[in-house]
Protein backbone atom coordinates (compact mmCIF):
# COMPACT_ATOMS: atom_id res chain seq x y z
CA UNK A 1 0.00 0.00 0.00
CA UNK A 2 1.56 3.75 -0.71
CA UNK A 3 1.46 5.93 1.66
CA UNK A 4 -1.40 8.07 0.84
CA UNK A 5 -3.60 5.22 1.07
CA UNK A 6 -1.92 3.85 4.05
CA UNK A 7 -2.44 7.84 5.37
CA UNK A 8 -6.29 7.43 4.02
CA UNK A 9 -7.32 3.92 5.09
CA UNK A 10 -6.00 4.94 8.53
CA UNK A 11 -8.10 8.42 8.87
CA UNK A 12 -11.17 6.72 7.51
CA UNK A 13 -11.60 3.88 9.67
CA UNK A 14 -9.90 5.80 13.12
CA UNK A 15 -12.93 5.68 15.71
CA UNK A 16 -12.10 9.54 16.69
CA UNK A 17 -12.15 11.07 12.98
CA UNK A 18 -14.15 13.92 13.38
CA UNK A 19 -17.76 12.91 11.67
CA UNK A 20 -17.75 16.06 9.80
CA UNK A 21 -15.18 14.42 7.39
CA UNK A 22 -16.31 11.03 6.97
CA UNK A 23 -18.19 12.46 3.56
CA UNK A 24 -15.16 14.47 1.71
CA UNK A 25 -13.04 11.22 2.32
CA UNK A 26 -15.60 9.43 0.71
CA UNK A 27 -15.96 11.38 -1.95
CA UNK A 28 -12.35 12.38 -2.74
CA UNK A 29 -10.64 11.87 -6.19
CA UNK A 30 -7.19 10.11 -6.56
CA UNK A 31 -5.95 13.44 -6.95
CA UNK A 32 -7.87 15.02 -4.26
CA UNK A 33 -6.49 12.17 -2.12
CA UNK A 34 -2.84 12.27 -2.72
CA UNK A 35 -2.46 15.93 -2.28
CA UNK A 36 -4.48 15.77 0.94
CA UNK A 37 -2.22 12.51 2.46
CA UNK A 38 1.10 12.97 0.35
CA UNK A 39 2.93 15.28 3.14
CA UNK A 40 2.10 16.38 6.56
CA UNK A 41 1.00 20.43 7.08
CA UNK A 42 4.58 21.97 7.48
CA UNK A 43 6.00 25.07 9.25
CA UNK A 44 6.36 27.89 6.48
CA UNK A 45 7.47 31.72 6.69
CA UNK A 46 3.90 32.17 8.97
CA UNK A 47 3.50 28.91 10.78
CA UNK A 48 1.30 26.50 9.11
CA UNK A 49 -1.01 27.13 6.72
CA UNK A 50 -3.15 25.17 4.33
CA UNK A 51 -6.49 24.43 2.68
CA UNK A 52 -9.23 23.37 4.97
CA UNK A 53 -10.39 19.51 4.84
CA UNK A 54 -9.65 16.62 6.09
CA UNK A 55 -6.04 15.01 5.47
CA UNK A 56 -2.34 14.55 7.10
CA UNK A 57 -1.55 17.64 4.35
CA UNK A 58 -4.79 19.72 5.76
CA UNK A 59 -5.80 22.23 8.07
CA UNK A 60 -8.46 20.64 10.27
CA UNK A 61 -9.16 19.95 14.02
CA UNK A 62 -6.83 16.74 13.92
CA UNK A 63 -3.80 18.23 12.37
CA UNK A 64 -4.19 21.30 14.57
CA UNK A 65 -4.21 18.76 18.35
CA UNK A 66 -1.26 17.29 16.82
CA UNK A 67 0.62 20.88 16.87
CA UNK A 68 -1.00 21.92 20.02
CA UNK A 69 0.19 18.83 21.89
CA UNK A 70 3.61 19.13 20.23
CA UNK A 71 3.60 22.84 21.58
CA UNK A 72 2.19 21.42 24.77
CA UNK A 73 5.20 18.76 25.27
CA UNK A 74 7.60 21.88 24.31
CA UNK A 75 6.30 24.19 26.78
CA UNK A 76 5.98 21.45 29.63
CA UNK A 77 9.72 20.78 29.17
CA UNK A 78 10.29 24.09 30.46
CA UNK A 79 8.76 23.55 33.13
CA UNK A 80 5.90 24.76 35.75
CA UNK A 81 6.61 28.21 35.65
CA UNK A 82 5.96 27.99 31.76
CA UNK A 83 2.77 26.04 32.15
CA UNK A 84 1.43 28.60 34.81
CA UNK A 85 2.64 31.82 32.50
CA UNK A 86 -0.21 30.14 29.79
CA UNK A 87 -0.59 30.51 26.04
CA UNK A 88 -2.45 33.37 24.91
CA UNK A 89 -4.94 32.28 22.06
CA UNK A 90 -6.11 34.55 19.06
CA UNK A 91 -8.07 33.93 15.84
CA UNK A 92 -9.50 35.55 12.77
CA UNK A 93 -13.10 35.34 10.58
CA UNK A 94 -12.54 32.25 9.02
CA UNK A 95 -13.96 28.52 8.92
CA UNK A 96 -13.35 27.09 12.24
CA UNK A 97 -11.20 29.62 13.30
CA UNK A 98 -12.66 30.18 16.20
CA UNK A 99 -13.52 26.51 17.07
CA UNK A 100 -9.86 25.72 16.73
CA UNK A 101 -8.73 28.08 19.01
CA UNK A 102 -11.03 27.42 21.71
CA UNK A 103 -10.01 23.51 20.89
CA UNK A 104 -6.13 24.35 21.12
CA UNK A 105 -6.93 25.72 25.06
CA UNK A 106 -8.99 23.20 26.11
CA UNK A 107 -6.39 21.08 25.17
CA UNK A 108 -3.63 23.23 26.66
CA UNK A 109 -5.50 23.21 29.82
CA UNK A 110 -6.04 19.03 29.64
CA UNK A 111 -1.90 19.10 29.74
CA UNK A 112 -1.99 21.20 33.22
CA UNK A 113 -0.79 24.33 30.84
CA UNK A 114 -2.84 28.23 31.33
CA UNK A 115 -4.33 29.25 28.28
CA UNK A 116 -5.83 32.55 27.58
CA UNK A 117 -8.39 33.24 24.62
CA UNK A 118 -9.97 35.76 23.67
CA UNK A 119 -13.81 36.08 23.36
CA UNK A 120 -14.02 36.84 19.63
CA UNK A 121 -12.08 37.64 16.75
CA UNK A 122 -8.79 40.05 17.10
CA UNK A 123 -6.13 41.23 14.89
CA UNK A 124 -2.73 39.17 15.03
CA UNK A 125 -1.11 42.33 16.28
CA UNK A 126 -3.16 42.22 19.39
CA UNK A 127 -2.12 38.71 19.99
CA UNK A 128 1.24 39.29 19.90
CA UNK A 129 0.92 42.34 22.04
CA UNK A 130 -1.40 40.16 24.44
CA UNK A 131 1.44 37.48 25.13
CA UNK A 132 3.63 40.42 26.24
CA UNK A 133 1.55 42.33 28.05
CA UNK A 134 0.06 38.72 30.08
CA UNK A 135 3.43 37.98 30.31
CA UNK A 136 2.82 34.71 28.86
CA UNK A 137 5.16 31.90 27.98
CA UNK A 138 4.12 31.97 24.01
CA UNK A 139 0.56 32.91 21.81
CA UNK A 140 -1.22 30.81 18.82
CA UNK A 141 -2.98 32.56 16.38
CA UNK A 142 -5.47 31.05 14.22
CA UNK A 143 -5.08 32.72 10.99
CA UNK A 144 -4.20 31.93 6.95
CA UNK A 145 -3.50 36.06 7.01
CA UNK A 146 -3.85 36.97 3.63
CA UNK A 147 -5.00 33.78 1.93
CA UNK A 148 -8.30 32.73 0.49
CA UNK A 149 -11.09 31.73 1.76
CA UNK A 150 -10.51 28.06 1.52
CA UNK A 151 -7.77 28.40 3.75
CA UNK A 152 -6.55 28.27 7.36
CA UNK A 153 -3.46 28.14 9.31
CA UNK A 154 -1.70 28.25 12.89
CA UNK A 155 0.81 30.92 13.76
CA UNK A 156 3.17 30.13 17.09
CA UNK A 157 4.18 33.10 19.09
CA UNK A 158 7.42 32.55 21.49
CA UNK A 159 7.30 34.45 25.04
CA UNK A 160 8.75 37.91 23.68
CA UNK A 161 5.42 38.06 21.51
CA UNK A 162 7.67 37.00 17.99
CA UNK A 163 6.81 34.32 15.71
CA UNK A 164 8.80 31.26 16.43
CA UNK A 165 12.25 31.46 14.28
CA UNK A 166 13.54 28.83 12.40
CA UNK A 167 15.27 26.87 15.47
CA UNK A 168 12.53 27.49 18.01
CA UNK A 169 10.16 26.02 15.59
CA UNK A 170 12.26 23.19 14.58
CA UNK A 171 12.37 22.09 18.28
CA UNK A 172 8.67 22.49 18.28
CA UNK A 173 8.14 20.50 14.72
CA UNK A 174 10.55 17.59 16.29
CA UNK A 175 7.68 17.27 19.49
CA UNK A 176 4.79 17.38 16.91
CA UNK A 177 6.82 14.49 14.78
CA UNK A 178 6.85 12.40 17.77
CA UNK A 179 3.15 12.10 17.64
CA UNK A 180 2.37 9.38 15.45
CA UNK A 181 -1.71 9.47 16.03
CA UNK A 182 -2.62 13.03 15.59
CA UNK A 183 -6.67 11.42 15.48
CA UNK A 184 -6.01 9.58 18.93
CA UNK A 185 -5.69 13.35 21.02
CA UNK A 186 -8.80 14.27 22.34
CA UNK A 187 -10.06 17.68 24.29
CA UNK A 188 -12.24 16.68 26.89
CA UNK A 189 -11.85 18.22 29.90
CA UNK A 190 -12.61 18.10 33.35
CA UNK A 191 -13.98 20.99 35.80
CA UNK A 192 -10.67 21.56 37.28
CA UNK A 193 -8.99 21.97 34.21
CA UNK A 194 -11.36 23.89 32.63
CA UNK A 195 -10.10 26.55 35.21
CA UNK A 196 -7.12 27.12 33.36
CA UNK A 197 -9.10 28.80 30.36
CA UNK A 198 -9.72 32.15 30.81
CA UNK A 199 -11.37 34.16 28.18
CA UNK A 200 -10.25 37.72 27.55
CA UNK A 201 -11.17 40.96 26.05
CA UNK A 202 -11.45 43.78 26.27
CA UNK A 203 -8.64 44.01 29.36
CA UNK A 204 -5.86 43.51 26.38
CA UNK A 205 -8.13 45.82 24.49
CA UNK A 206 -7.30 48.95 26.44
CA UNK A 207 -3.93 48.78 26.72
CA UNK A 208 -3.28 47.48 23.51
CA UNK A 209 -5.32 50.87 22.27
CA UNK A 210 -3.25 52.98 24.02
CA UNK A 211 -0.44 51.67 23.13
CA UNK A 212 -1.51 52.23 19.26
CA UNK A 213 -2.56 55.78 20.34
CA UNK A 214 0.95 56.15 21.17
CA UNK A 215 2.77 56.08 18.42
CA UNK A 216 1.12 59.55 17.22
CA UNK A 217 4.18 61.69 16.24
CA UNK A 218 1.63 64.96 15.42
CA UNK A 219 -1.29 64.20 17.33
CA UNK A 220 -2.55 67.10 16.91
CA UNK A 221 -2.37 67.94 13.16
CA UNK A 222 -5.36 69.17 11.21
CA UNK A 223 -7.09 66.12 10.41
CA UNK A 224 -8.81 67.31 7.20
CA UNK A 225 -8.82 64.41 5.50
CA UNK A 226 -11.28 61.55 4.16
CA UNK A 227 -9.97 57.81 4.86
CA UNK A 228 -12.31 55.27 3.31
CA UNK A 229 -11.32 52.01 5.00
CA UNK A 230 -11.76 48.30 4.57
CA UNK A 231 -11.14 45.63 7.08
CA UNK A 232 -11.80 43.39 4.30
CA UNK A 233 -14.33 41.10 6.21
CA UNK A 234 -11.57 39.98 8.80
CA UNK A 235 -10.26 41.44 12.24
CA UNK A 236 -9.24 45.32 11.99
CA UNK A 237 -12.87 46.08 11.45
CA UNK A 238 -13.50 47.24 15.41
CA UNK A 239 -9.77 48.15 16.40
CA UNK A 240 -8.98 50.53 13.50
CA UNK A 241 -12.10 52.20 13.45
CA UNK A 242 -12.02 52.78 17.23
CA UNK A 243 -8.59 54.27 17.20
CA UNK A 244 -9.60 56.62 14.65
CA UNK A 245 -12.45 57.86 16.87
CA UNK A 246 -10.40 57.98 19.31
CA UNK A 247 -8.09 60.37 17.55
CA UNK A 248 -10.29 62.25 15.89
CA UNK A 249 -10.06 61.06 12.18
CA UNK A 250 -12.69 60.92 9.65
CA UNK A 251 -13.33 57.48 7.84
CA UNK A 252 -15.67 56.19 5.60
CA UNK A 253 -16.01 52.26 6.34
CA UNK A 254 -16.95 50.25 3.36
CA UNK A 255 -19.81 48.45 5.16
CA UNK A 256 -20.49 45.39 3.14
CA UNK A 257 -16.38 44.52 4.38
CA UNK A 258 -17.25 44.98 7.86
CA UNK A 259 -19.16 41.96 8.97
CA UNK A 260 -16.76 39.43 10.13
CA UNK A 261 -17.81 36.87 6.87
CA UNK A 262 -15.65 33.60 6.88
CA UNK A 263 -16.47 33.76 3.16
CA UNK A 264 -15.35 36.83 2.36
CA UNK A 265 -18.52 37.25 0.41
CA UNK A 266 -18.37 41.35 -0.85
CA UNK A 267 -15.03 41.82 -1.91
CA UNK A 268 -13.16 39.36 -4.30
CA UNK A 269 -10.04 39.15 -2.67
CA UNK A 270 -9.27 39.75 0.87
CA UNK A 271 -5.39 40.26 -0.01
CA UNK A 272 -4.32 43.80 0.14
CA UNK A 273 -1.32 42.40 -2.50
CA UNK A 274 -4.56 42.44 -5.23
CA UNK A 275 -6.11 44.73 -6.86
CA UNK A 276 -9.91 43.12 -6.13
CA UNK A 277 -9.15 43.99 -2.72
CA UNK A 278 -9.82 47.89 -3.30
CA UNK A 279 -12.62 47.63 -5.85
CA UNK A 280 -15.29 48.53 -3.66
CA UNK A 281 -13.14 50.86 -1.49
CA UNK A 282 -12.74 52.73 -4.80
CA UNK A 283 -15.82 53.07 -5.56
CA UNK A 284 -16.48 54.33 -2.11
CA UNK A 285 -13.85 56.89 -2.45
CA UNK A 286 -14.81 58.16 -5.64
CA UNK A 287 -18.33 58.74 -4.50
CA UNK A 288 -17.13 60.35 -0.91
CA UNK A 289 -13.97 62.54 -3.03
CA UNK A 290 -11.69 60.73 0.07
CA UNK A 291 -7.81 61.37 0.51
CA UNK A 292 -6.89 58.18 0.92
CA UNK A 293 -7.99 54.50 0.43
CA UNK A 294 -6.85 51.76 3.74
CA UNK A 295 -7.82 48.12 3.36
CA UNK A 296 -6.29 45.37 5.95
CA UNK A 297 -5.81 41.95 5.06
CA UNK A 298 -8.37 39.91 7.73
CA UNK A 299 -5.66 39.10 10.51
CA UNK A 300 -4.96 42.61 10.04
CA UNK A 301 -1.33 42.31 10.04
CA UNK A 302 -1.01 44.13 6.26
CA UNK A 303 -2.35 47.13 5.31
CA UNK A 304 -2.79 48.36 1.42
CA UNK A 305 -3.36 52.26 0.39
CA UNK A 306 -4.40 54.23 -2.29
CA UNK A 307 -4.14 57.52 -2.87
CA UNK A 308 -6.06 60.18 -4.43
CA UNK A 309 -3.35 61.90 -7.18
CA UNK A 310 -4.20 64.40 -9.14
CA UNK A 311 -7.94 63.65 -9.33
CA UNK A 312 -7.26 59.79 -9.73
CA UNK A 313 -6.83 56.91 -7.01
CA UNK A 314 -3.29 55.61 -7.60
CA UNK A 315 -2.76 52.05 -5.46
CA UNK A 316 0.29 51.60 -3.76
CA UNK A 317 2.69 48.88 -3.78
CA UNK A 318 3.62 47.68 -0.29
CA UNK A 319 7.49 49.29 -1.36
CA UNK A 320 5.62 52.49 -1.97
CA UNK A 321 3.65 52.46 1.21
CA UNK A 322 6.69 51.31 3.40
CA UNK A 323 9.33 53.89 2.05
CA UNK A 324 6.24 56.91 2.89
CA UNK A 325 5.87 56.15 6.18
CA UNK A 326 9.28 55.76 6.58
CA UNK A 327 10.15 58.95 5.07
CA UNK A 328 7.39 60.77 7.03
CA UNK A 329 8.78 58.54 10.47
CA UNK A 330 12.67 59.62 10.17
CA UNK A 331 12.13 63.29 8.94
CA UNK A 332 9.51 63.72 12.32
CA UNK A 333 11.83 62.05 14.70
CA UNK A 334 14.80 64.47 13.00
CA UNK A 335 12.10 67.30 13.21
CA UNK A 336 11.20 66.91 16.86
CA UNK A 337 14.98 65.99 18.00
CA UNK A 338 13.38 62.16 19.25
CA UNK A 339 15.84 60.47 16.77
CA UNK A 340 17.29 57.63 19.01
CA UNK A 341 21.22 57.28 19.32
CA UNK A 342 21.88 54.61 16.51
CA UNK A 343 18.71 54.35 14.85
CA UNK A 344 18.25 51.41 12.87
CA UNK A 345 15.01 50.21 10.51
CA UNK A 346 14.70 46.67 9.39
CA UNK A 347 13.17 45.43 5.84
CA UNK A 348 14.11 41.98 3.75
CA UNK A 349 16.07 40.90 1.25
CA UNK A 350 13.16 41.22 -1.24
CA UNK A 351 11.92 44.55 -0.35
CA UNK A 352 13.17 47.94 -2.45
CA UNK A 353 16.78 49.39 -2.41
CA UNK A 354 14.32 52.91 -1.87
CA UNK A 355 13.75 52.43 1.53
CA UNK A 356 17.47 51.88 2.42
CA UNK A 357 18.40 54.75 0.81
CA UNK A 358 15.62 57.27 2.68
CA UNK A 359 16.82 55.20 5.90
CA UNK A 360 20.65 56.86 5.05
CA UNK A 361 19.08 60.17 3.92
CA UNK A 362 18.21 60.53 7.87
CA UNK A 363 21.57 59.10 8.98
CA UNK A 364 19.43 55.90 10.02
CA UNK A 365 21.09 52.47 9.29
CA UNK A 366 18.88 49.30 7.35
CA UNK A 367 19.23 45.38 8.43
CA UNK A 368 18.25 43.09 5.95
CA UNK A 369 16.51 39.86 6.89
CA UNK A 370 14.88 37.26 5.06
CA UNK A 371 11.15 36.99 4.28
CA UNK A 372 8.71 36.74 7.27
CA UNK A 373 8.10 39.34 9.74
CA UNK A 374 9.85 37.24 12.59
CA UNK A 375 13.06 37.68 11.58
CA UNK A 376 12.35 41.39 11.97
CA UNK A 377 10.88 40.71 15.63
CA UNK A 378 13.73 38.38 16.15
CA UNK A 379 15.97 41.27 15.69
CA UNK A 380 14.01 43.82 18.26
CA UNK A 381 14.44 41.03 20.86
CA UNK A 382 18.46 41.05 20.30
CA UNK A 383 18.54 45.09 20.14
CA UNK A 384 16.31 45.23 23.21
CA UNK A 385 19.03 42.62 25.18
CA UNK A 386 21.91 44.45 23.74
CA UNK A 387 20.90 48.06 23.70
CA UNK A 388 23.44 48.46 20.65
CA UNK A 389 20.91 50.16 18.22
CA UNK A 390 17.20 51.39 18.46
CA UNK A 391 14.55 50.13 16.49
CA UNK A 392 12.73 53.41 14.89
CA UNK A 393 10.88 51.51 11.56
CA UNK A 394 10.37 48.13 10.10
CA UNK A 395 8.50 46.84 6.89
CA UNK A 396 8.38 44.14 3.97
CA UNK A 397 7.06 44.38 0.64
CA UNK A 398 4.55 42.43 1.27
CA UNK A 399 2.36 45.11 2.86
CA UNK A 400 3.40 44.61 6.57
CA UNK A 401 4.78 47.01 8.95
CA UNK A 402 5.48 47.81 12.46
CA UNK A 403 6.17 51.46 13.79
CA UNK A 404 6.78 50.67 17.72
CA UNK A 405 7.99 47.46 18.93
CA UNK A 406 4.75 46.92 21.88
CA UNK A 407 4.35 44.70 19.11
CA UNK A 408 6.59 41.62 17.67
CA UNK A 409 4.63 41.78 14.41
CA UNK A 410 3.63 43.44 11.41
CA UNK A 411 0.68 46.07 13.00
CA UNK A 412 -2.01 46.76 10.41
CA UNK A 413 -4.21 49.26 13.38
CA UNK A 414 -0.60 50.97 13.73
CA UNK A 415 -0.05 51.51 10.28
CA UNK A 416 -3.22 53.14 9.91
CA UNK A 417 -3.15 55.24 12.31
CA UNK A 418 0.50 56.61 10.94
CA UNK A 419 -0.59 56.62 7.32
CA UNK A 420 -3.80 59.18 8.37
CA UNK A 421 -1.00 61.28 9.91
CA UNK A 422 0.81 61.13 7.24
CA UNK A 423 -1.54 62.08 4.85
CA UNK A 424 -2.72 64.98 7.02
CA UNK A 425 0.52 66.14 7.64
CA UNK A 426 1.20 66.26 4.28
CA UNK A 427 -2.16 68.15 3.01
CA UNK A 428 -1.08 70.76 4.85
CA UNK A 429 1.79 71.06 2.90
CA UNK A 430 0.04 70.63 -0.26
CA UNK A 431 0.87 67.93 -0.79
CA UNK A 432 -0.62 64.24 -1.49
CA UNK A 433 1.79 60.59 -0.56
CA UNK A 434 1.97 60.12 -4.34
CA UNK A 435 3.97 63.34 -4.31
CA UNK A 436 5.60 62.23 -0.88
CA UNK A 437 6.62 59.49 -2.87
CA UNK A 438 7.45 61.12 -6.35
CA UNK A 439 10.09 63.64 -4.15
CA UNK A 440 11.62 60.20 -2.75
CA UNK A 441 12.22 58.99 -6.57
CA UNK A 442 13.77 62.58 -7.66
CA UNK A 443 16.34 62.35 -4.45
CA UNK A 444 17.26 58.84 -4.57
CA UNK A 445 16.42 57.75 -7.74
CA UNK A 446 13.32 56.19 -9.92
CA UNK A 447 12.48 52.78 -9.27
CA UNK A 448 9.63 50.08 -10.32
CA UNK A 449 9.03 47.16 -7.85
CA UNK A 450 6.91 44.40 -9.33
CA UNK A 451 6.04 40.76 -7.96
CA UNK A 452 5.42 38.06 -10.74
CA UNK A 453 3.65 34.98 -8.52
CA UNK A 454 3.05 32.09 -10.27
CA UNK A 455 0.72 29.45 -8.70
CA UNK A 456 1.56 26.03 -9.02
CA UNK A 457 -0.27 23.80 -6.84
CA UNK A 458 -0.16 20.09 -4.86
CA UNK A 459 2.47 17.70 -5.13
CA UNK A 460 3.82 18.22 -9.14
CA UNK A 461 3.47 22.28 -7.99
CA UNK A 462 5.87 21.39 -5.32
CA UNK A 463 8.43 19.96 -7.34
CA UNK A 464 8.44 22.18 -10.24
CA UNK A 465 8.84 24.98 -7.81
CA UNK A 466 11.76 23.33 -6.54
CA UNK A 467 13.11 22.53 -10.33
CA UNK A 468 12.86 26.18 -11.36
CA UNK A 469 15.21 27.01 -8.69
CA UNK A 470 17.63 24.11 -9.01
CA UNK A 471 18.18 24.53 -12.37
CA UNK A 472 19.13 28.39 -11.81
CA UNK A 473 21.54 26.96 -9.80
CA UNK A 474 22.80 24.44 -11.99
CA UNK A 475 23.30 26.84 -14.83
CA UNK A 476 23.37 30.86 -13.39
CA UNK A 477 22.27 33.55 -15.39
CA UNK A 478 25.24 35.79 -16.74
CA UNK A 479 22.81 38.08 -17.71
CA UNK A 480 19.34 39.19 -17.92
CA UNK A 481 17.65 40.75 -21.49
CA UNK A 482 21.40 41.77 -22.26
CA UNK A 483 22.25 43.41 -18.66
CA UNK A 484 25.19 41.83 -17.02
CA UNK A 485 24.77 40.06 -13.79
CA UNK A 486 27.68 41.10 -11.38
CA UNK A 487 26.20 39.71 -8.56
CA UNK A 488 24.49 37.01 -6.93
CA UNK A 489 23.32 35.77 -3.84
CA UNK A 490 22.51 32.34 -2.75
CA UNK A 491 20.84 32.00 0.41
CA UNK A 492 20.67 28.20 0.22
CA UNK A 493 23.99 27.31 -0.94
CA UNK A 494 25.43 30.64 1.75
CA UNK A 495 27.30 31.94 -1.30
CA UNK A 496 27.99 35.29 -2.86
CA UNK A 497 29.41 35.24 -6.14
CA UNK A 498 31.07 38.19 -7.35
CA UNK A 499 33.73 39.28 -10.53
CA UNK A 500 34.25 35.41 -10.39
CA UNK A 501 35.26 35.47 -6.90
CA UNK A 502 32.65 33.36 -4.55
CA UNK A 503 32.66 34.27 -1.02
CA UNK A 504 30.52 32.84 2.56
CA UNK A 505 26.91 34.50 2.55
CA UNK A 506 26.41 35.43 6.01
CA UNK A 507 24.48 36.48 9.16
CA UNK A 508 21.37 34.58 7.81
CA UNK A 509 19.64 30.82 8.04
CA UNK A 510 19.74 28.90 4.81
CA UNK A 511 16.79 29.93 2.53
CA UNK A 512 16.11 28.90 -1.01
CA UNK A 513 16.41 32.65 -2.48
CA UNK A 514 18.56 33.42 -5.22
CA UNK A 515 19.37 36.70 -6.07
CA UNK A 516 20.58 38.49 -9.18
CA UNK A 517 21.97 42.04 -8.91
CA UNK A 518 22.62 43.62 -12.39
CA UNK A 519 24.61 45.99 -14.20
CA UNK A 520 22.12 49.17 -13.82
CA UNK A 521 21.29 48.55 -10.26
CA UNK A 522 18.36 46.38 -11.13
CA UNK A 523 18.14 43.39 -9.00
CA UNK A 524 15.84 40.21 -9.63
CA UNK A 525 15.38 37.79 -6.47
CA UNK A 526 13.58 34.14 -6.99
CA UNK A 527 12.22 31.96 -4.02
CA UNK A 528 9.28 29.67 -3.08
CA UNK A 529 6.55 31.39 -1.21
CA UNK A 530 6.13 30.18 2.58
CA UNK A 531 2.29 30.44 2.53
CA UNK A 532 0.99 29.77 -0.54
CA UNK A 533 1.59 27.11 -3.55
CA UNK A 534 3.75 29.80 -5.64
CA UNK A 535 6.94 30.64 -7.10
CA UNK A 536 7.73 34.46 -6.22
CA UNK A 537 9.74 36.64 -8.48
CA UNK A 538 10.69 40.12 -7.07
CA UNK A 539 12.16 42.95 -9.51
CA UNK A 540 13.59 46.29 -8.60
CA UNK A 541 14.13 47.94 -11.43
CA UNK A 542 15.92 51.41 -11.72
CA UNK A 543 15.14 53.59 -14.53
CA UNK A 544 16.42 57.13 -15.35
CA UNK A 545 12.49 57.43 -15.25
CA UNK A 546 8.94 56.26 -14.55
CA UNK A 547 8.86 55.41 -18.47
CA UNK A 548 12.36 53.19 -18.59
CA UNK A 549 12.18 51.71 -14.86
CA UNK A 550 8.67 50.21 -16.29
CA UNK A 551 10.03 49.02 -20.06
CA UNK A 552 12.91 47.11 -18.41
CA UNK A 553 10.50 45.96 -15.99
CA UNK A 554 8.68 43.91 -18.79
CA UNK A 555 11.86 42.82 -20.66
CA UNK A 556 13.60 41.56 -17.67
CA UNK A 557 10.25 39.90 -16.42
CA UNK A 558 9.51 38.35 -20.08
CA UNK A 559 13.22 37.27 -19.69
CA UNK A 560 13.39 35.69 -16.72
CA UNK A 561 9.90 33.62 -17.82
CA UNK A 562 11.66 32.44 -20.76
CA UNK A 563 15.14 31.54 -18.85
CA UNK A 564 12.94 29.58 -16.31
CA UNK A 565 10.34 28.58 -18.42
CA UNK A 566 7.18 29.74 -17.23
CA UNK A 567 6.19 32.19 -20.32
CA UNK A 568 2.72 31.73 -21.06
O1 LIG B 1 6.34 35.17 0.36
P1 LIG B 1 5.69 34.38 1.46
O2 LIG B 1 6.58 33.33 2.02
O3 LIG B 1 4.34 33.90 1.05
O4 LIG B 1 5.50 35.42 2.62
C1 LIG B 1 4.88 36.66 2.41
C2 LIG B 1 4.48 37.23 3.75
O5 LIG B 1 3.62 36.31 4.36
C3 LIG B 1 3.15 36.64 5.65
O6 LIG B 1 2.35 37.76 5.59
C4 LIG B 1 4.32 36.86 6.58
O7 LIG B 1 3.86 37.25 7.86
C5 LIG B 1 5.23 37.91 6.01
O8 LIG B 1 6.31 38.12 6.86
C6 LIG B 1 5.68 37.52 4.62
O9 LIG B 1 6.42 38.54 4.03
Amino acid sequence: MSIVEERYEKWVNHPNLDPRYKEVLAEMTPEEKNDAFYTTIEFGTAGMRGLLGPGTNRINIHTIRKATQGFAEYIKEHGEKACEEGIAIGYDNRHMSRELAFDCADLLAKNGIKAYVFKSLRPTPELSFAVRHLGCFGGIMITASHNPKEYNGYKLYDSKGCQLVPDLAAQVIDRVNAIDDELAIETNITEDQKKLVQVIGKDVDEPYYENVLSIQLNPDVEKDITIVFSPEHGTANVPVREIYKRTGYHDIPVEEQCTPDPDFSQTPTPNPEQPGAYELALKYAADNDADIILVCDPDADRMGVGVKHDGEYVVMTGNQSGAVLLEYILSQLHAQGKMPDNPVMFNTVVTSDLGEKVAADHGVETEKTLTGFKFIGEKVAKYEQTHEKNYVFGYEESYGSLIKPFVRDKDAPQACLMLAEAAAYYKKQGKDLVDVLNDLYAKHGTYEESQVALSLAGEAGAKRIQQILSDLRKDAPKEIAGEPVVKSEDYKEEIIEENGEKKPLTGFVKSDVLKYYLEDGSWIAVRPSGTEPKCKFYYCVKGSDKADAHEKTEKFQQAMAELTGTAE
